[in-house]
């Protein structure tokens, strides 16, 4: 079996994916760097109906305390999600050389390839993922010259309803911070029309030895929130430091039919001053395939997002200074998980 790295894309293709003992390149030294355990008693992930009548309250705390929780009864059809997983099987189950056509080029998010994340780390990521940046359609052209339409439609229909359910998800948020109805407008997050979406198609191959492999390494999302569509096979974990019952933890998000995950990224925690909290994250392998769909939700290019000053006043002065969303990016491409530093108030780190 023979194991390429394409054009320094770090992925490797399905086909490479069927052997049992795993190659020295796929094999992490530290996954077992914290016990893994079950969503459960302290560490039952937060599951929020999105009827409940303390959504707002119940939103605050689970976004300041977790930094990630479960919602329900959102309203998507499932029918919809059936079809997204559909198009997902069909994009991934294409030929490797097919793949590459649309392979992600330098600078540009959009495309197949693996995570930017993974170029910090030594070892290969267990997946493939293919990256929507406005429309896909040029992308589904190459992949399928006959046949591209039904991609592209359930694509769109799936972003109409997940920037819907987004919206009322941020809108939540923000009041749960104390922003009023009246000021929601003039935050660079609380106007729709200021936010854009991108999405991220994930595919986890299944493997027969999956102790020692990662889906994706450990990472925090740059975006201010994503919300994540898996395909009923649990994977994701998120991290749970220290606290006065369990040592630092791997902790396994459930895969609850018919729920979205919602994670909080970089600049929902510098827009609200450090108190929501940006969740570390990994995939774990199984012997299962697995798909996922994050949908990360972030400011608008040209928009500048710092602590809203609502909660950077007089009482607790800003922690950081406002960046752009493509700010951001270029910092963390140096920077990796010092970013966020290096955008404090104090810190004399200048932007090259
Ligand atoms: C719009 C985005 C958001 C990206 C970059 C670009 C497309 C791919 C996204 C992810 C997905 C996997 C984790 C991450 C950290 C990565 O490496 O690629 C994300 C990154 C970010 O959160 O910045
Ligand atoms: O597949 C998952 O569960 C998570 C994917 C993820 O973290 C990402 O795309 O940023
Ligand atoms: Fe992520």
């Amino acid at each position: 079996m023979s194991l390429h790295t394409t054009r320094n894309l770090k992925i490797h293709q399905p086909e490479n994916f069927e052997f049992d003992s795993i190659p020295d390149s796929h094999s992490w030294d530290d996954v077992h760097d914290h016990p893994s355990v079950e969503p459960i008693g302290p560490d039952a992930i937060p599951v929020i109906d999105l009827n409940d009548p303390k959504l707002i309250a119940k939103i605050g705390k689970a976004c300041e305390e977790w930094g990630i929780f479960i919602i329900s009864n959102h309203g998507i059809e499932s029918e919809l999600l059936n079809q997204l997983c559909s198009q997902m099987h069909r994009l991934f189950a294409l030929p490797a050389e097919v793949k590459l056509k649309v392979a992600k080029t330098e600078g540009n998010d959009a495309g197949y390839g693996g995570a930017p994340v993974s170029h910090f780390f030594p070892k290969f990521s267990w997946s493939e993922g293919f990256a929507i940046v406005g429309s896909p359609v040029d992308h589904a052209k190459k992949l399928w010259p006959d046949d591209y339409s039904s991609f592209c439609e359930i694509i769109e229909e799936y972003n109409k309803a997940i920037n819907s359910l987004g919206c009322r998800l941020i809108h939540a948020m923000l009041l749960s911070l104390g922003v009023s109805e009246e000021e929601l407008c003039q935050t660079p997050i609380g106007d729709s029309s200021k936010v854009k979406t991108a999405m991220h198609l994930n595919s986890y191959p299944a493997c027969t030895n999956p102790d020692w492999v990662l889906g994706l390494p450990p990472h925090t999302d740059s975006a201010y929130v994503a919300i994540l569509y898996q395909n009923g096979v649990p994977g994701l974990q998120v991290l749970r430091c220290k606290d006065d019952i369990s040592p630092t933890r791997w902790v396994t998000v459930p895969a609850v039919p018919n729920t979205f995950v919602v994670n909080i990224g970089d600049l929902l925690h510098v827009l609200s001053n450090g108190r929501f909290h940006n969740v570390l994250h990994r995939v774990t392998i199984s012997k299962i395939n697995r798909l996922s769909c994050a949908c990360f939700f972030g400011p608008q290019a040209d928009v500048k997002v710092g602590p809203l000053s609502k909660l950077a006043g007089l009482e607790q002065s800003p922690l950081y200074r406002p960046v752009t969303w493509p700010g951001l990016k270029k910092i963390r491409s140096v920077l990796h998980d010092k970013a966020l530093q290096a955008i404090k108030i104090d810190s004399n780190y200048i932007e090259g």
